[in-house]
């Protein structure tokens, strides 16, 4: 709904815009404005019937060219309309010391890039002079007949091939070292952006989409790499370009260069109003593909759920459907594209014509030699193919920039919660005492709502304590709150009497804690590997161990590779049960003091539980053990039950006290019970 909204909103936007501009296609009103660029430029040179034949086409020549350019490529960044409506979250600034940052080591490849980018830019406008030259050898041997042809031409011709020698050598180098500075920059980005994301506390994750993390890793590097790349490259050279070969336009006719710096912003202007056009045109048509792209990977993501409800032939359409509209938006954006193009290449087709023509009225009138209408021809191919690359590189800068400030946004982010710094690891060994003390706590994307309410519980030494009440009461809040996944808003949570924040959380986590939730998930690498991930420098036979406490050494030997066995992407390619053994085997080989059981067998069938159960009988012994239960009758031989409602402890004591009292507790044994009945 969202998408079609913005869908819709940026269609509005494009209606609204084109509805000030003459009726009819984009390629209509281009060519209207082409009418009037050459109607302007006649006007201006009516006096002088050769130069006006010539400017008029050669304005054209910068113009096709960039319309065509500015339409097909550029084109993101005018359109301001849809693309605040698109991007949700506002663009952060740009930090250009985080970018010194990352472009300080790879900065004497830089220089060198730059450096010979600039020597082949500055060739390119050596190079029309040297043709011009070259031509006027030729022209005058056909004039005097003087010498041999080959000794006459033999020494502008050996220059320029020198010259287009070391131009290729320079280009081979700036690219080489270029590439080299923009893949060495996005990977250290990588990581470090990775590094910065791994570490955040979970706060940052309820309050982030994965996509979007992902996102920033993958397509918004690319697109800054892309970017810093092309403005180095294209962006020296096309400037250098540019303002080298005006001069020698001036040098060579300034009354056709002054007529061109006239005309020119007219139609760059046309250009970019055209461009902008055609760029909403692509920039739905990306949405929609997005679209498409949305609807297969959903489908994809949940592909046991759609085959259940045998929905393939659904999801087919559905998937054609979008994929159809993205076609057909993209035709009609090639479409437009295509008459451009094709339109540009007639005018500049034309423009060289009458250029010839006009010149050779104006040698004839030794207003110019032929070497000199050579110089002009080539060198404003280059003034133009310049000025295309810098429209377009504008848009980039701006993509490239955006992106690279999204990057950045996360990079300079610290964790509230810091894995490692500062805190200590106590000397004495763990007796495994638990303190809540008053704890009120509100999850930090939504403050408003209290979720524990002085909330206080004491996990005795190697005692194990059950949560059980209502769902949404907040029982695996405590169980968050001990792991440290965030601090309490008030109150303390002490470990042996040491408050939890100034403890070394690596270690708290990492060694102290073992945590198994309902639905555990498994990296898609071995078992071996997934067991060894509660301990990487476990020996295998601590991994198998491990397995045996947990019950699943017998079934994990059941299979062909044994402890090689690859459990698929997030542990597919076991059955609950199994899973949950190896996540028990996961925590229990870091032996830790600690034990915490979220709902850990609620998913499982009798069978499975009674399995599983009697791994955890035997991984709790000698722990302290929170368990937040759901099934009451998996936690009745706890030493404490706390029946927690509404964020606070509301009855606490044994499962026979709790049942002879006739509270809370023996109402949902009770309705448990009346459940399992029916
Ligand atoms: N990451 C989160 N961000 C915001 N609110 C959350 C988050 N996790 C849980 N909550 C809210 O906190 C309250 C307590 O949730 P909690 O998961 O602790 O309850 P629970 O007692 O374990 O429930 P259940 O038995 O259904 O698992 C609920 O209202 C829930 O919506």
């Amino acid at each position: 709904k969202g998408q079609s909204l913005i869908l819709h909103s940026a269609r509005e936007q494009t209606h609204s815009h084109t509805s000030t501009q003459p009726p009819g296609n984009p390629f209509h009103r281009i060519w209207n404005l082409t009418q009037r660029a050459i109607h302007h430029s006649s006007s201006r040179t009516s006096k002088s019937p050769g130069l006006k034949f010539i400017l008029g086409p050669a304005v054209l020549t910068v113009s096709a060219r960039l319309f065509c350019r500015v339409a097909c490529c550029e084109a993101d960044d005018n359109n301001n309309a849809p693309e605040e409506v698109i991007l949700k979250d506002s663009v952060p600034d740009f930090k250009w010391h985080i970018l010194w940052e990352f472009v300080k080591p790879q900065l004497f490849a830089l220089i060198g890039a730059v450096v010979l980018a600039f020597g082949a830019a500055m060739l390119n406008i050596q190079i029309p002079l040297m043709l011009g030259d070259l031509v006027n050898v030729v022209a005058r041997y056909l004039r005097e007949h003087s010498g041999t042809y080959v000794n006459e031409i033999k020494g502008p011709a050996i220059k320029l091939l020198g010259l287009y020698a070391i131009q290729g050598l320079l280009t081979t180098g700036y690219i080489i070292l270029l590439s080299r500075v923009g893949e060495r920059v996005a990977a250290d980005m990588r990581k470090t952006l990775f590094a910065s994301l791994i570490r955040q506390d979970v706060a940052f994750f309820d309050a982030n989409k994965t996509g979007q993390l992902v996102n920033r890793l993958t397509a918004d590097i690319q697109e800054f790499k892309s970017s810093f790349k092309l403005v180095i490259s294209q962006g020296l050279r096309s400037i250098t370009q540019t303002v080298g070969c005006f001069v020698s336009l001036y040098i060579i006719s300034p009354k056709l260069t002054g007529l061109t710096v006239v005309v020119l912003p007219c139609l760059v202007g046309a250009g970019a109003i055209i461009g902008s056009f055609l760029r909403k045109l692509s920039r739905l048509a990306q949405e929609q593909v997005a679209k498409a792209t949305e609807v297969a990977d959903e489908a994809l993501g949940n592909v046991r759920t759609v085959k259940a409800f045998a929905m393939e032939e659904r999801e087919l359409q559905l998937y054609a459907h979008e994929v159809d509209k993205s076609c057909e938006m993209n035709e009609n954006l090639g479409g437009g594209i295509a008459v451009f193009q094709g339109l540009s290449n007639v005018a500049l087709n034309c423009i060289v014509l009458g250029t010839i023509f006009a010149g050779g009225t104006l040698i004839s009138s030794d207003e110019m030699s032929p070497g000199d209408l050579m110089s002009f021809l080539v060198a404003s191919q280059t003034v133009q193919r310049s000025l295309a690359s810098i429209s377009i590189l504008f848009g980039q800068v701006v993509r490239g920039m955006s992106a690279g400030a999204r990057v950045f946004e996360y990079l300079s982010l610290k964790p509230t919660i810091p894995l490692s710094g500062g805190g200590r690891i106590p000397f004495h060994s763990l007796i495994g005492r638990v303190d809540f003390m008053n704890i009120s706590f509100s999850y930090p994307t939504r403050p408003g709502h209290e979720v524990l309410k002085k909330f206080s519980l004491t996990l005795p030494p190697c005692k194990t304590v059950a949560i059980v009440g209502e769902s949404g009461g907040g029982k695996s809040t405590v169980a968050s709150l001990l792991e440290r996944f965030y601090d309490p808003t008030n109150g303390v949570v002490m470990l042996d009497g040491l408050d939890i924040r100034t403890l070394d959380l690596a270690w708290l986590r990492g060694q102290v804690i073992g945590f198994i939730n309902q639905e555990p998930v498994l990296f898609g690498s071995s078992i071996m590997e997934n067991i060894r991930f509660g301990k990487p420098d476990a020996t295998d036979a601590e991994v198998i161990s491990a397995a045996k406490q947990s019950n699943a050494h017998r079934f994990i030997m059941s299979f062909p590779d044994g402890y090689n066995t690859m459990v698929g992407e997030r542990g597919v390619a076991l059955s609950g049960g199994q899973k949950q053994r190896i996540a028990i085997a996961r925590a229990l080989i870091k032996n830790p003091s600690i034990l915490v059981l979220d709902e850990a067998t609620s998913a499982l069938d009798a069978e499975s539980e009674r399995v599983v159960q009697e791994a955890l009988n035997r991984a709790t012994r000698g722990r302290t053990v929170l368990i937040i239960a759901h099934r009451l009758s998996t936690i009745q031989g706890a030493d404490l039950i706390c029946v927690m409602s509404n964020g606070r402890i509301v009855e606490a004591g044994t499962h026979l006290e709790l049942l002879s009292k006739g509270g809370l507790y023996s109402d949902l044994i009770r309705r448990q019970r009346a459940e399992g009945q029916k």
